[in-house]
């Protein structure tokens, strides 16, 4: 693995199911993604975005190939000796498309739990927290249940929580599905803010090409396989 490359995807294959029912969802992916970069996954229904998604998570185990996350091999034609948990806490953050929030939490307590997971001091969390939720413009909103915020606010603040751990690679799936396009692409500047001011990288799956405007790589996929568009 090249050191300036913070994933590495080599031929990974996902088949579910066997014999006659066997479903190749994925077939011989290969993916490297640097420091910062915005990728964009398209695709119709059913061609594997979020089986991919779900293997880069570590929380769908592969059937075949390779996945290296800075540095290391997680999968290897099996689980390396890892604790995925951890490494899940530490370098990867996630973003869904809805009900991303735990609504009886504050956006503030939403934003504290990984940082509380994380072992830091209540005081060191609480100031982390605030820092994120500022930075994702929506500080004004921390004492607010999730209800009581926009899609887009909500949105906004999952990628805050997303951020607590300071990780290398953050995954959204559909992070703009639920809302308008105003909202959408406010959602979208703050993922192209983090990647842009912090090297962290985003792979975002979308339906909507509207919303992936100054990403980096575009891949579609379609049948499991992959084609690098731009
Ligand atoms: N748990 C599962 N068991 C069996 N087949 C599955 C499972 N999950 C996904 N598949 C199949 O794998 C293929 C890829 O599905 P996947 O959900 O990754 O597609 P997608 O591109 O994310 O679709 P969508 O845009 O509709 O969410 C599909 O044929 C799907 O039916």
């Amino acid at each position: 693995m090249n050191i300036t490359e913070i994933l590495k995807i080599d031929c990974l294959s996902k088949t579910f199911g066997t014999g006659h029912l066997a479903v190749e969802a994925l077939k011989n992916i290969n993916l490297s993604v640097k420091p910062g970069d915005l990728v964009a996954l398209l695709g119709p229904s059913g061609s594997g975005k979020t089986t991919m998604l779900l293997c880069i998570s570590l929380i769908l185990e592969p059937s075949g190939g390779k996945i290296q996350l800075d540095g290391a091999t997680l999968w290897d034609h099996g689980w390396r000796n890892i604790n995925i948990r951890q490494v899940r806490l530490e370098k990867i953050g996630f973003i869904f498309q809805a009900r991303n929030l735990i609504p009886f939490l504050t956006a503030l307590e939403n934003v504290l739990l990984p940082l509380n997971l994380l072992g830091m001091t209540q005081r060191e969390a609480h100031r982390r927290a605030m820092e994120l939720l500022e930075y994702m413009e929506i500080a004004d909103r921390a004492d607010y249940l999730p209800a009581l915020m926009s899609g887009g606010e909500q949105q906004r603040v999952a990628i805050a929580r997303a951020l607590a751990g300071s990780p290398k690679l953050v995954l959204a799936d559909e992070p703009t599905g639920a809302l308008d396009s105003v909202r959408g692409k406010k959602v979208m500047e703050m993922l192209k803010k983090i990647a842009r001011e912090n090297q962290t990288a985003v792979i975002c799956v979308t339906h909507d090409e509207r919303m992936i405007e100054g990403f980096d790589f575009i891949y579609r996929l379609r049948d499991g396989q992959i084609n690098l568009n731009a």
